[in-house]
């Protein structure tokens, strides 16, 4: 491979933004791609891959280049140098490159790879919890299958269309696609593209959304006509999927606390026709109490620590903090508590995350149990990302008596 200059300084002022000023990576790797109209998909890939690994193995790299933060932008070129060097790229004869230790690089990524924490790049206070929360065993094996690249998977919208239609329209793009049987509505990528650009995505036909979140809908075992309610909606990901399993039949009440989000899940719904969702900003406890003992089912997709989607993700090694993670769990308890109260009698409810921890998942759900006597457990499912090849997801699936 050979570097480009104009596509190295893009990725070089992307990280100062990210690490020094606290910019979300995927923001600014959006904006970064809009840089130049000359660039191809070849370049564009290029930002945002390099870009998205130098954040996935910053404590890495910076321990390796042997610098400390905030970065200087020459610090940001050694990093980048590291990153080059371990990849078996040949570094061009550029100011910012010279006297690169090629070997010293190599012999100090041996040397620190001994040390969990820092060959897996995260903060000290993670890799406590880990092995905490998992044991030593599996936190070693989940974290770095989380520090692994996502792969881009589809959902197929089986409202517009169905996967064979939809395999042979994309092959036609030159798009090939793989499939996996425990994922009915999947599609996977067999090289990273950017599959927004398609008519097939305008037109509604599916949705990017990673396998372990497609189990999520189908665990509430709902049926067309029901009356749904999805707690924790946001732009809508998992509506879509319920509204395409439920045939566009029944109602789907989606609400959430930011009104912003529920506008986004309008204009997806409207692309992928689905016409039972009717979104509820939660303004007041009154949109809640309205609905008590009124749902067939209800989602809670809580809000959490994130920790099973780092491999979409990244920077959130750096962005959480322990008391977030204190906060992020009294909410998860507060919400089970209350929305659960939604479900009728004989309902169903599914608690869902997308983190790896105990704490976030089965304990949470535990606690609620001895509780509330009148819901019982059906099933759970533990979802980690080194047995599945996907993100680290929970699901539990209650019901009322
Ligand atoms: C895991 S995300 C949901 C993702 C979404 N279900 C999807 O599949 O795309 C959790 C959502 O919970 C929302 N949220 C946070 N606190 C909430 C609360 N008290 N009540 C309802 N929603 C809340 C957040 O705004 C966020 O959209």
């Amino acid at each position: 491979m050979r570097l480009h200059r104009n596509l190295c300084f893009a990725t070089v002022d992307g990280l100062l933004l990210i690490f020094n000023e606290g910019k979300y990576a995927d923001k600014v790797v959006q904006s970064l791609l809009k840089r130049d109209k000359r660039w191809g998909s070849r370049d564009r890939g290029f930002v945002a891959e390099t870009t998205y690994d130098i954040v996935r193995w910053k404590r890495l790299y910076a321990e390796i280049a042997e610098v400390k933060e905030p970065f200087s932008r020459d610090d940001v070129w050694r990093m980048f140098a590291v990153w080059a060097t371990l990849k078996g790229i040949k570094l061009p004869d550029w100011k910012y490159f010279e006297g690169t230790p090629t070997r010293k690089i190599k012999g100090r990524f041996d040397e620190l790879s001994k040390i969990r924490k820092i060959k897996q790049s995260i903060p000290d206070w993670l890799d406590e919890l880990g092995v905490k929360e998992l044991g030593e065993e599996k936190w070693s094996k989940e974290i770095e299958s989380l520090n692994q690249q996502a792969e881009v998977i589809l959902r197929v919208n089986t409202l517009k269309t169905t996967k064979e239609k939809l395999k042979a329209e994309l092959f036609d793009l030159d798009i090939e696609t793989t499939e996996d049987k425990n994922y009915p509505d999947a599609l996977i990528l067999k090289e990273r593209g950017n599959v927004f650009t398609t008519d097939a995505f305008k037109n509604g036909l599916f949705e990017v959304q990673d396998a372990s979140s497609q189990l999520v809908a189908p665990f509430l075992n709902i049926q067309p006509g029901m009356r749904v309610v999805d707690t924790c909606a946001g732009a809508g990901g998992k509506t879509l999927h319920l509204a395409s399993i439920m045939e566009n039949k029944g109602q789907i009440i989606a609400l959430d606390i930011y009104d912003h989000k529920l506008k986004e899940l309008k204009r997806r719904a409207k692309r992928n026709g689905a016409h039972n969702i009717e979104p509820r900003h939660i303004e007041s406890t009154k949109v809640i109490k309205k609905l008590y003992d009124k749902a067939d089912a209800v989602l809670i997709d809580a809000p959490c620590s994130g920790l099973g989607v780092l491999r979409r993700n990244p920077d959130a090694k750096w962005k959480l903090q322990p008391e977030f993670l204190d906060r992020i769990r009294a909410t998860q308890e507060e919400i089970l508590s209350t929305y659960s109260r939604m479900v009728k009698s004989g309902g169903q409810l599914v608690y869902a995350t997308c983190s790896i921890l105990p704490s976030e998942n089965q304990e949470q759900v535990n606690k609620f149990l001895k509780d509330n006597e009148e819901f019982t457990l059906v099933k759970d499912k533990k979802v980690l990302s080194y047995e599945s090849g996907f993100d680290g997801f929970y699901m539990a699936l209650l019901k009322r008596k």
